[in-house]
């Protein structure tokens, strides 16, 4: 079927979104009218990925302005919920605050501001995923490629295109790709359902492994490069990213493989020197206990189920954004 089209867009003063909870089996949108029906979208991971939530965040501004005209003060309590939906990603904060300066321009000035972030949106990651193509082709001696990714990255984690997987995009388009390994990404499993999804609707080669055989695959010299998507950078290059990246970036280093982090630069957070700050979301344990709706563990198990970890730069090969190679080993 290949693509399908914007990830999140606005049509007659909502905010349409693919909703992610009901893939691979129904790829269906939802329509929502008020910002507390796209902050329960955020909450359950129906719209996700930090580009993806820097548009909803913007939208998400618009559709207050749409609802509540000139009463600015609703429109700053809906933007300060929806800001504070999600902790880790940066980049619903900052879409909301970037909307948000349009607000004395009133509706259509910050429905104009959101539309055209949705368009920065595919392009600077069209940008930072090529740079990090060229890069990684730049860095690996074996032709074609064989890249292991985390999590969901590509047209469902943004606008358009993807961050890492829009590296995958890029060098598939050019014959420069043999396959993607990609991480099932447990507990909610973006990798098996999303990632795998996206690669099929392309026809582009890929396997999908267990994340506890990433560096099995790594040892058996079956990878050429690691490259993730990022949730909040730090100033130093310190990411957070999806739970289970710190672990690839050891097992990457051990293997001596390139690790890069492929991000638009709204992901950058210049306000922390260092990942020690990064606030890291918290999910519920029934993430863990169940698969499916069904019980897996123990009723009332004690679970550890951060959504995030955070990669120290000295790990990581690259940091990628639209601007080319902005942290990492390589500078
Ligand atoms: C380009 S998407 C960035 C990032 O967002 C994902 O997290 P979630 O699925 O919880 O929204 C994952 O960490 C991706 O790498």
């Amino acid at each position: 079927m290949g693509h399908v089209g914007r990830t999140i867009d606005w049509a007659d003063g909502t905010v349409v979104i693919v909703d992610q909870c009901a893939l691979p089996a129904e790829h269906r949108l939802l329509r929502l009218a008020t910002v507390d029906e796209l902050i329960g979208a955020i909450q359950r991971l129906a719209v996700r990925g930090a580009p993806a939530l820097g548009a909803a965040g913007a939208l998400g501004v618009a559709l207050a302005a749409h609802r509540h005209g000139a009463d600015t003060a609703a429109v700053h309590a809906d933007a300060g919920r929806l800001a504070t939906a999600r902790p880790t990603a940066v980049n619903l904060r900052w879409g909301v605050e970037r909307a948000l300066t349009k607000l004395p321009g009133g509706a259509e000035a910050v429905l104009a501001e959101a539309l055209a972030m949705l368009d920065e949106d595919e392009r600077v990651n069209r940008e930072a995923s090529a740079h990090a193509a060229r890069l990684l082709l730049g860095t690996c001696a074996r032709r074609p490629l064989r890249l292991l990714t985390h999590c969901n990255t590509g047209r469902l984690a943004t606008v358009d295109w993807g961050t890492a997987l829009g590296v995958v995009r890029h060098l598939h388009a050019e014959g420069e790709l043999e396959y993607v390994l990609a991480d099932e990404t447990r507990p909610l499993l973006q990798g098996a359902r999303l990632t795998a999804w996206e690669l099929a609707e392309e026809a582009i080669p890929y396997r999908l492994l267990p994340d506890a055989a990433a560096a099995a695959a790594m040892a058996r010299g079956l990878v050429d490069g690691v490259v993730v998507g990022a949730d909040r950078i730090a100033a130093n290059g310190d990411t957070a990213n999806k739970i289970g990246t710190y672990g690839l970036a050891l097992a990457a280093a051990r293997h001596g493989l390139p690790f890069v982090v492929v991000a638009p630069s709204s992901t950058v957070d210049a306000s922390l020197p260092d990942g020690g700050a990064i606030v890291i979301e918290e999910r519920a344990p029934e993430e863990v206990t169940h698969v499916a709706g069904n019980p897996v563990a123990p009723k009332d198990a004690a679970v550890f189920n951060p959504a995030f970890d955070v990669t120290p730069v000295d790990l990581i090969t690259a940091v990628v954004t639209e601007h080319g190679v902005v942290a990492g080993t390589a500078r």
